[in-house]
Formats: C-alpha cells, sequence, structure tokens
C-alpha cells in the first residue's frame, strides 16, 4: 500500500504542492488530473523519488521514502512523459540493454513476454521504425522489468492513435487486477481516465475541471 501524507512541494517561494494526502491500495488505478502546471508531473517525481517533497513523507509497504529511499526505489516502475530508449537499437537489445540496468534478472522469454503482454510484437525491428504508440508500448515495458509493486506513469497515452489507446488502458486493468500492482497515471483525457481509473485526484485551483470531475461517478479527492 501507499500512503502519501501532507505532502507540499515549493519552488523557491512558489508553492506548487499544498498538503497532499492519500492512498492507493495494491489493485486500484489512480488518475490524476488537472490543468497545465498544476503539479501532476512534480507530484510523480516525488513518488518516484526522483525529487524530494518540501515537507511530508510517504510509505511504501511499511518503508518509509526519507529512511529507505534505495529500496522503495526499486518497488517502482516509472514512465516520464519522454521517451527514453534507444532508437538505434532493436525492441530486443533495448530490453536487454534496460534489463542489465535493472536490479532483477529476466530472461530474454520473460523479457520478450513482457513486450508480446502490451501487443508489440516487433522484437527484432529498430525502435526508430516504430510507431510512436509502438515506442511508448516499449517504454511501459521497460518500466516492467523489474516488477514494481508500483506503477507510475505521465501521460502514457499522449499522441497516440485510439487502438493503442485501448491495448495500453487494458494491459494497465490486467497489471492492477492480476498482478495487484498500485498504478498512477496522468491524462488530460477525462474520458479515458473515467474509464479506467478507480479513484481520481485532482490537483489545482481551476473550478473547470472540479465541475468536470462532478460528472465521473468516482471516488475523487481534490487538492
Ligand atoms: N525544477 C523546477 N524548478 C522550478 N519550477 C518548477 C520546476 N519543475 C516544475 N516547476 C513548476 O512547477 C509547476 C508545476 O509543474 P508540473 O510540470 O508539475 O505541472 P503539470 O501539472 O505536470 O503540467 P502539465 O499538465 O503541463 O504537464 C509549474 O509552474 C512549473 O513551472
Amino acid at each position: 500500500m501507499l500512503k502519501v501524507q501532507s505532502i507540499t512541494k515549493s519552488y523557491g517561494k512558489k508553492l506548487i504542492l499544498n498538503q497532499i494526502s492519500f492512498s492507493v491500495q495494491p489493485g486500484e488505478i489512480i488518475g490524476l488530473v488537472g490543468e497545465n502546471g498544476a503539479g501532476k508531473s512534480t507530484l510523480l517525481n516525488i513518488l518516484a523519488t526522483l525529487a524530494s517533497p518540501t515537507n511530508g513523507n510517504i510509505v511504501l509497504y511499511e518503508k518509509s521514502y526519507r529512511e529507505k529511499r534505495k529500496e522503495v526505489r526499486k518497488q517502482i516502475g516509472y514512465v516520464p512523459q519522454d521517451i527514453a530508449i534507444w532508437e538505434e537499437f532493436s525492441v530486443e537489445e533495448n530490453m536487454v540493454f534496460f534489463e542489465k540496468l535493472s536490479w532483477k534478472r529476466r530472461s530474454k522469454q520473460e523479457l520478450q513476454q513482457l513486450c508480446l503482454d502490451m501487443e508489440l510484437d516487433k522484437w527484432k525491428e529498430p525502435v526508430k521504425t516504430l510507431s510512436g504508440g509502438m515506442k511508448r508500448k516499449l517504454n511501459m515495458a521497460i518500466s516492467l522489468i523489474h516488477e514494481p509493486d508500483l506503477l507510475l506513469l505521465d501521460e502514457p497515452t499522449v499522441g497516440i492513435d485510439l487502438k493503442s489507446r485501448k491495448e495500453i488502458g487494458n494491459h494497465l486493468k490486467n497489471l492492477a487486477i492480476k498482478e495487484n500492482k498500485m498504478i498512477m497515471y496522468t491524462s488530460h483525457d477525462m474520458d479515458e481516465i473515467s474509464t479506467l481509473c478507480d479513484s481520481i485526484i485532482c490537483i489545482g485551483e481551476d473550478p473547470f475541471y472540479k465541475n468536470l470531475l462532478k460528472e465521473a461517478n468516482k471516488q475523487i479527492v481534490t487538492f
């Protein structure tokens, strides 16, 4: 379980996140929404241990981020907004490369299965020949190599076609239901968020989002 306890984040005098508290249970998918600049990526970066909160604490399966940062990191998979893969390498070479950086050993067959689970079957193709949607799927497959308990995704479906979107959505559902993963992801697509997520967290003051969320028929937390 993930417990986020009263975290705040300021950059200089600018307060970005103010007293944010929530928890995520295994098997839950949480959508993170809010206007541009509200602080969604900032929150994901903090949850991914890439940034520290100014105040507050986070606990993942009884491990405090403050005290057990390195151990906590092993349980987290993070897919940033920008795709970070080797364009000249094939899908296979990328998976093998990132497996070597991972703390967990996986066979080639397991690595290929991670891609197939994402409906990505271009194992031998150079990444530069793949579509944007396929690259996103590869980025997601890479984030799953070390079998994280908590998966954080920053706009995983932005700019990709409807079919790939659906496939990514289905895969996230499977990961939550079958593998009990906790998933948090940001999106500006309210329909997708409503369909996929168990709860929604809205960051920022914009009344537009708060009104939009009233129609979502989900558990909603606003900050
Ligand atoms: N390293 C930093 N130093 C100073 N300010 C920052 C830094 N990172 C982010 N910010 C500011 O924090 C605010 C929140 O940014 P963030 O990227 O988290 O928003 P967001 O909700 O993810 O936006 P978007 O929907 O556009 O991706 C913005 O005003 C941004 O300019």
